[in-house]
């Protein structure tokens, strides 16, 4: 029993010591959490930018792409900051005032740069892609071509990005990254599930591109991607001349050529406009393009009376399509092979505005072709009254558009009322408009990879919560050891006593 003082005397710093030591160890845990805590927090959101000009045939538009520093690689993750319409014709149309086509650029590459900020500029990379406007223009005028490009190449190195150069792109091109622009908003090419096929529908060219499992017959329309790890084999084909633009020129000058060579005054009866519709043109305005050959009488004019008859329409649009000459076991029109189509697609640009504007996009094919007759047959002053603010030249063509836009969708490319449903007509997947341009800087800056990058197995949050658990861990073991380390005293108290 006298042993118990003498005990106590022994050990005068035993309470202290635990204490001191507790408090070490909440001290040495506090610090952990905080360093792992702030080791793994997401650094402050900053921001890169990017600007791609696509210059079309009707039009240039120019869009800013931004995306999070530090996650370039991840699908997703570029977005669509502002598009700008550049005001006027695409600049094709300045073959003749070349340094025109530069400066139309101006208004929207100025406000680039007020929204972009100042820090970023030089490292913002500028890209202008030039499309089947400019195909066509180097064809007819390669001079002239030159001249355009010259001009917007002077006025893009005015300002204070990283200019990486205005070229005239392919149509393989034009397909593929519109194909990888909806695949990557879509976020379809991370995973193994199938992807979007891609319809675009331009002025003067039409893309169709898709992931065919069928035998690749054409080295041309072939190409192989190795995205994130995954490999795809595409097929893709653009036809130039079949924008809807173009493709009215043709379908004009088909019923040009029988008119005039019988009579003086020059009346063009058109099923694919209103019934009382009537304009004076020129053959010029339609035989002035590569596409269209045949007649060519700059100075005289005809007038272009609609009789808004939707079979008769369909029926002058098919003639734009030639059915003879495949020489592989299957194509879709002008001898160009095309497998079967297959899976979901995203038909965008022209296919999207027209069918929107015609409230099309959700009607089976049967319906859209029912719906769009009565549409022609509808007389061109009662269309005019009820669309007051759409301009004229735009309203007079939807019939012609839509027809066009079914009849190249399944006459051309064999989409059936089977597989109707499989077609989303789309103007944009998230922010970003689908088109060309995103896949187009998304392959010019690397930032789509063969292979999956690597991720963080965990999310920032999940960091704190294994520190939090570890930590308090750590604590119940630290006390756990003072309650043993103080054990053996008391035993050896009671062995005593
Ligand atoms: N109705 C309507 N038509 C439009 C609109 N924007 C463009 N278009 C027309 O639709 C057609 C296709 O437009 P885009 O897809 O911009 O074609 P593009 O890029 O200039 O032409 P490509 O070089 O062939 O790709 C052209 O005839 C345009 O005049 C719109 O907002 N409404
Ligand atoms: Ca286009």
């Amino acid at each position: 029993m006298d042993d118990q003082p003498e005990m106590k005397a022994k050990n005068p710093w035993h309470r202290p010591r635990i204490i001191f030591i507790t408090v070490l160890f909440v001290i040495g845990i506090v610090s952990m959490v905080a360093i792992g805590v702030v080791q793994n927090k997401p650094l402050h959101q900053k921001y890169k930018y990017g600007i791609v000009l696509d210059a079309g045939s009707s039009h240039t538009s120019v869009y800013i792409y931004q995306w999070p520093a530090e996650k370039e690689n991840n699908t997703g993750m570029v977005q669509q900051m502002d598009a700008c319409n550049v005001p006027g014709v695409g600049i094709s149309g300045y073959s003749t005032e070349p340094n025109r086509a530069g400066d139309s650029l101006k208004s929207c590459m100025d406000k680039a740069r007020s929204i972009i900020p100042n820090h970023r500029h030089p490292e913002t990379p500028v890209y202008l892609g030039a499309t089947a406007g400019m195909r066509l223009l180097e064809m007819k005028n390669a001079a002239a071509s030159e001249k355009v490009l010259e001009s917007v190449e002077r006025v893009l190195q005015t300002y204070p990005f990283s200019y990486q150069g205005a070229r005239i792109i392919s149509g393989q091109e034009e397909g593929a990254f519109g194909w990888i622009t909806v695949n990557y908003l879509n976020e379809s090419l991370r995973q193994a599930s199938g992807t979007l096929g891609a319809l675009d529908l331009g002025g003067a060219s039409t893309q169709i591109t898709f992931v065919s499992g069928q035998k690749q017959e054409s080295p041309d329309n072939s190409i192989d991607f190795r995205l994130y790890g995954h490999d795809y084999h595409v097929y893709t084909h653009s036809f130039l001349c079949y924008g809807k633009d173009q493709v009215l020129k043709l379908s004009l000058a088909n019923e040009i050529r029988p008119v005039h060579t019988k009579t003086e005054t020059i009346v063009v009866e058109d099923p694919c406009f209103h019934p009382g519709y009537r304009m004076n043109k020129n053959f010029q305005s339609v035989f002035n393009s590569p596409c269209v050959t045949g007649l060519s009488y700059p100075e005289k004019n005809f007038v272009h009376m609609g009789s808004g008859n939707g079979t008769k329409c369909h029926a002058a649009v098919r003639k734009v399509f030639n059915d003879s000459g495949c020489s592989y076991s299957i194509c879709s029109f002008n001898g160009i092979f095309q497998p079967r189509v297959e899976g979901q697609f995203g038909a965008f640009s022209a296919f999207f505005f027209v069918m929107d504007f015609l409230n099309l996009t959700t009607l089976s094919l049967d319906e859209a072709k029912e719906e769009l007759g009565k549409y022609c047959a509808t007389p061109w002053e009662i269309i005019k009254q009820n669309h007051p603010n759409v301009k004229e030249k735009y309203l007079a063509e939807y019939c012609f558009s839509g027809t066009y836009i079914l009849t190249l969708l399944e006459d051309g490319y064999n989409f059936t009322s089977h597989n109707w449903q499989d077609i989303k007509f789309i103007k944009k997947i998230g922010n970003s408009d689908a088109g060309w341009t995103l896949g187009y800087m998304l392959n010019l800056t690397n930032m789509i990879p063969a292979e999956s990058p690597d991720t963080p197995p965990l999310p920032y949050g999940g960091y704190v919560t294994l520190m939090v658990l570890f930590a308090v861990m750590i604590l119940l073991l630290g006390l756990l050891a003072c309650k043993v380390f103080r054990r053996p005293t008391g035993s050896a108290q009671k062995e005593i006593i």
